[in-house]
């Protein structure tokens, strides 16, 4: 069965590194044929015409079509997966309460039009900044869809502890099993160590504490600023690739004895408030996120996984207030 498969701000950078691997077969796999639904505003419709002109060019096997609009409800109808990638990005002199307002009516509307036109199992995937909030936004305006197909992405901040510890170690990626990004995709964010394993070992015994608490955590948080800093632009091939394992891992599952991040609808597990998206060690089972349960948390790990949940909630307060929630 072809599988619909929206992307919202297609023309942005991160949607040219991402429609691409999703056509070719790597977002859900190299047999599953895809229908691509392009989201932009109305200026970037001629520039998402241009992508989609390539992506006809390179005629992939399993591509069964593409469509563009500005209009979310076309754009979402029938939808299985929606990658919202574009967002009203902070420039200078905007405040925080301007920056919230700006997404919420990007994310409201599109939540409304998920709710009202998506296929019975879509999934959402929320990438635009702030991520988290912006897919708290978007889940609250689709009250007939299931609250935990609404996730924000914090597998590139996972991806990068993943790289980070593989270079410090000297060892393959693939050895690191169980890492987790927990909380805001922000530099409140608390990669975690205390539970990551390398070769069966626990990985923050490997590693001295100074390295730990005053490199390896500050370079995960903050990885995105330094590659703003370098490239004079956000990071966008590492995100696309970062969505694509997102979703994949959402269809598909996590393998056995490992798990992966992702931001999901707290159920309250690890004393995190019910009802906001935060990022936890998930594993998905049947095609749904489930959160890993029972991990010891020592005080070290409470404080940081606690300061980035109160930037959760005061973010959610704040669009509370705004009336976008
Ligand atoms: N979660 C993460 O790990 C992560 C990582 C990198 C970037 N990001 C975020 O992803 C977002 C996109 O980044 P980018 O580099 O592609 O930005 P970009 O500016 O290159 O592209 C964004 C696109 O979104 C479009 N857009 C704006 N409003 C829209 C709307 N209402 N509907 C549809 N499209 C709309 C714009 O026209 C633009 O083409 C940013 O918010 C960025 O901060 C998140
Ligand atoms: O766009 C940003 O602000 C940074 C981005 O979220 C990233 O983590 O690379």
């Amino acid at each position: 069965m072809t599988v619909k498969v929206t992307v919202t701000g297609a023309a942005g950078q991160i949607g040219y590194a991402l429609l691409f691997r999703i056509a070719s077969g790597h977002l859900l796999g190299p047999d599953v044929p895809v229908q691509l639904s392009l989201l932009e505003i109305t200026p970037a419709l001629k520039a998402a015409e241009g992508t989609a002109m390539e992506l006809d060019d390179c005629a992939f096997p399993l591509l069964k079509g593409i469509d563009i609009t500005d209009d979310p409800n076309y754009a979402f109808n029938g939808t299985n997966v929606a990658l919202l990638v574009g967002a009203r990005p902070r420039t200078a002199g905007m405040e925080r309460g301007d920056l919230l307002s700006a997404n919420g009516g990007i994310f409201g509307p599109q939540g409304q039009a998920i709710n009202d036109h998506a296929a019975d199992d879509v999934r959402v995937l929320v990438v635009g900044n702030p991520a988290n909030t912006n897919a708290l936004i978007a889940q609250r305006h689709a009250p007939d869809v299931p609250a935990d197909r609404f996730t924000a992405m914090t597998r590139l901040d996972h991806n990068r502890a993943l790289s980070q510890l593989s270079s410090k170690l000297g060892v393959p990626v693939t050895d690191i099993k169980k890492m987790t990004i927990w909380g805001n995709h922000s530099a409140t964010q608390y990669p975690d160590l205390y539970h990551a394993e390398v070769g069966g070992k626990i990985a923050a015994e490997l590693v001295d504490q100074d390295w730990l608490k005053d490199t390896f955590i500050p370079t995960v948080a903050k990885r995105g600023a330094a590659i703003i800093e370098a490239r004079g632009a956000s990071s966008a091939a590492s995100a696309a690739n970062a969505a694509i394992d997102h979703v994949y891992s959402w269809v598909n599952g996590t393998p056995e004895g490992d798990w992966t991040s992702a931001a999901v609808v707290s159920d309250g597990s690890y004393g995190v408030p019910e009802g906001i998206i935060s990022s936890f060690p998930v594993v998905s089972r049947n095609g749904q996120w489930e959160i890993v349960q029972g991990l010891d948390i020592d005080d070290f790990s409470r404080g940081k996984i606690d300061a980035s949940v109160k930037e959760l909630q005061e973010e959610r307060d704040a669009v509370k207030e705004l009336g976008l929630i």
